[in-house]
């Protein structure tokens, strides 16, 4: 049996007194919860003050990228080794608006999801199409190539410490989310696709559903035989909505 994970990005959002109160108000409220697993992604900045308020509760945290390097003269960047100094468990890879607006390609993602398990923590990666591609009947196509990608480069066996995310492009921060069916029906492919491999580890695999993802379609989503959780962005931002969504993963 997979327990089930919720994990919220807040992408760009958030400062020092903002974050204190999101998790003020989040801790005590999930303090109780069991068989279901919490966390949350902030921005580089942040880590340090979720590492000192989050240490000793139930909720993990993480980043929501990295380099895919592992130092040297990378203005700017990252690397895992620094993510690990702030105890992170999770790093969100190839999230779609780092491929669409930063040009990661399948294989960089695929280098920062290796980058990521070498430093003992859990990549969450993200895969998913675009709306023209969904019209155009490619979906799996696309899931395929995405994942193929990191096979590649990391093999089956690594799928056994990692996270997948389904997010279709469309549904992310538009309101829109994909139908329980919709996205069962690309959870299963992606589970099928590994289970061709190592039929152990895709039984295993936690694969999350994101795309506005919210308290009110968070429990028939999570029904849903290989939705194993969420990835949650706007409705993270909001205490009583993301405990709500943990609450409906518990089961
Ligand atoms: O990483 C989270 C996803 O991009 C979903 O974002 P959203 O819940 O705001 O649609």
């Amino acid at each position: 049996m997979r327990e089930k994970l919720v994990v919220g990005n807040w992408k760009m959002h958030g400062n020092l007194a903002q974050n204190k109160a999101l998790l003020d108000a989040i801790v005590p409220a999930m303090a109780g919860f069991k068989n279901v697993g919490c966390a949350v992604c902030a921005p580089f900045p942040y880590l340090s003050q979720l590492q000192s308020l989050l240490q000793s509760t139930n909720i993990s945290w993480g980043a929501q990228n990295l380099s895919e390097h592992s130092k040297g003269a990378f203005t700017g960047e990252v690397s895992a080794e620094m993510l690990v100094d702030f105890s992170c468990t999770y790093v969100i890879v190839g999230h779609s608006e780092r491929r669409s607006l930063y040009a990661e390609s399948d294989q960089t993602v695929a280098a920062k999801y290796v980058a990521v398990q070498q430093a003992g923590m859990t990549p969450i990666l993200c895969v998913g199409e675009l709306l023209e591609e969904r019209e155009s009947g490619v979906t799996e196509q696309v899931v395929a190539r995405q994942l193929d990608a990191v096979i590649e480069l990391a093999g089956v066996a690594s799928f056994a410490k990692a996270v997948v995310a389904y997010e279709p492009v469309w549904a992310i921060g538009t309101g829109k989310t994909a139908s329980p069916e919709q996205a069962q029906a690309v959870h299963a492919f992606i589970r099928s696709k590994i289970a061709g491999l190592d039929a152990d580890i895709a039984k295993k695999l936690v694969i999350q559903y994101g795309g506005s993802v919210k308290a009110s379609n968070a429990v028939e989503l999570f029904s849903m035989s290989d939705i194993d959780g969420g990835l949650i962005g706007g409705a993270s931002l909001i205490a009583e909505e993301f405990v709500a969504v943990c609450k409906a993963a518990q089961g």
